[in-house]
């Protein structure tokens, strides 16, 4: 396979601070928080008026009338209405696959600019109604006499009205996110410690990174926030250990999972600036870093012989194995943290010689990564996960991260929904 051209580089982000459901921004929508987000990137590179090449972006909690989201935040915009925008949905490596999309529509020459997206709100999820009612309502708006409407509407019986409420629920097993990585715990044996300390890290780094002024230039207030509302800047092993369990109270193993070692229902939403390395010379914008690789992972998880959220466990050893690079060539790891135990889970598969044996068809283990340089300034589980807006946080992050220390590398994995997991390679430009 040849080297693929790589003329796309990051020259910047910017998002909304993220918000825990049902507070601050209850009353957004997704199209108020992603308008809002891109005018701020806009704002902050000067290019109101300007058409870029493509916008894309995504949500994984949709309305059905926010069909063509990214394109109606476009319009919505400071930018010129003569940019085209499109909608992507990978659950929650949609931000992540946003600026995939748009890396490889730049290196084939096709666009010069784009700007990759991803929103979520909890606040604001969709409910819909039954299928009985749905179909009498369908009815009723294409009869044409009120003879018609009257005999249609008379079909609907009060059961009807109960809507559907939203759930984080995979359809095909019925289980949660949650309940699903607690499976995932107790048969990686992830104790509850290790889980807790994750999370202790997550909000120190995060504190310090805010602290630090790290985040001025990515992050714009909105709707009177100003830092993530989820961050616990004074949280402690011991206000951790305190947490009941949520999640896996039904298995026969203790359990581990709670509040504060599992991401929040989070609102919010984030954006990437990526040009050409000529379109960021003609503009003096000066690059920060490139996506160099992808790879996307899926497992077979609905007979419960692989874990939900374990695919970035099969995506990482493939990119690196394409790449010809190993741990030791990484100076970050960008691993979202969905709940604690994922990332500590996939720490544990890639470090097991029967799953590299097994599983990975190695001769033994995949390797061990430095945890000194894993989310150096927090993840999701301090900062929050508005599900599609979590890869642009991460890659607008990891981008000016390596740009300001001088570094190198980073790996950015994500696990997503349906068994899927997303996983780029970043290197300082
Ligand atoms: C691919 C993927 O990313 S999959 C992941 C998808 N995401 C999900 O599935 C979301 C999972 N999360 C959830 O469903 C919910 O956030 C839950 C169930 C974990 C928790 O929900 P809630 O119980 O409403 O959380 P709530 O905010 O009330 O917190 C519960 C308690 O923990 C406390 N708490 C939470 N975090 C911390 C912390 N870091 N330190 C100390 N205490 C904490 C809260 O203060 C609260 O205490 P209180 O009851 O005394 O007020």
């Amino acid at each position: 396979m040849s080297a693929p051209t790589q003329r796309a580089v990051i020259l910047g982000g910017n998002r909304i601070p993220f918000a825990r459901s049902n507070k601050q921004y209850a009353k957004a929508s997704n199209l108020d928080m992603l308008t809002s987000t891109i005018d701020g990137l806009v704002a902050r590179f000067g290019l109101a008026g300007e058409t870029i090449g493509e916008v894309a972006g995504g949500a994984v909690l949709k309305h059905s009338k926010d069909f063509n989201l990214t394109r109606e935040a476009v319009l919505g915009s400071a930018l010129s209405p003569t940019t085209p925008a499109y909608d992507i949905g990978q659950a929650c490596a949609t931000g992540l696959e946003t600026v995939v999309s748009l890396t490889n529509k730049i290196n084939a020459g096709q666009i010069e600019s784009g700007i990759a997206s991803g929103v979520d709100s909890a606040s604001d999820a969709p409910i819909v109604v039954g299928d009985s009612l749905r179909e009498i309502l369908l009815e009723l708006s294409r009869a044409k006499t009120l003879t018609q409407r009257m005999r249609i509407a008379a079909q609907i019986r009060p059961a009807y009205l109960a809507p559907q409420a939203p759930s984080t629920g995979e359809p095909r097993t019925g289980l949660s996110m949650g309940e699903h990585q607690a499976i995932t715990t107790a048969a990686w044996g992830i104790s509850r410690e290790a889980q807790d300390e994750l999370a202790l890290a997550s909000h120190q780094g995060l504190a310090r990174a805010w602290d630090e002024g790290f985040f001025d230039d990515l992050v714009t207030p909105y709707l009177g926030v100003s830092r993530d509302t989820n961050l616990r800047a004074d949280s402690s092993l011991e206000s951790l250990a305190k947490l009941s369990p949520v999640f896996g109270k039904r298995l026969p193993e203790p359990a581990t999972m709670t509040a504060g070692n599992s991401t929040p229902l989070t609102d919010g939403a984030s954006s990437v600036l990526l040009g050409s390395e000529d379109w960021a010379a003609e503009h003096g914008f000066t690059p920060l870093a490139r996506l160099v690789d992808a790879e996307a992972a899926a497992v077979d998880f609905v007979d419960g012989a692989e874990g939900l959220l374990m695919a970035p466990a099969y995506a990482v050893p493939r990119l690196l194995a394409r790449n010809g690079l190993t741990f030791e060539d990484f100076d970050v790891f960008e691993i979202h943290e969905a709940f604690a135990s994922t990332v500590l889970a996939h720490l544990a598969a890639w470090e097991s010689e029967e799953f590299g044996r097994e599983k990975l068809g190695l001769d033994g283990a995949f390797g061990s990564l430095d945890r000194t340089k894993l989310n150096p300034l927090g993840s999701s589980l301090a900062a929050g996960h508005p599900f599609a807006a979590t890869g642009g946080r991460i890659i607008a992050t990891t981008a000016k991260y390596l740009k300001l220390t001088g570094k190198k590398r980073s790996l950015v994995s994500i696990c997503a929904a349906g068994g899927q997991g997303l996983t780029a390679i970043v290197e300082a430009a």
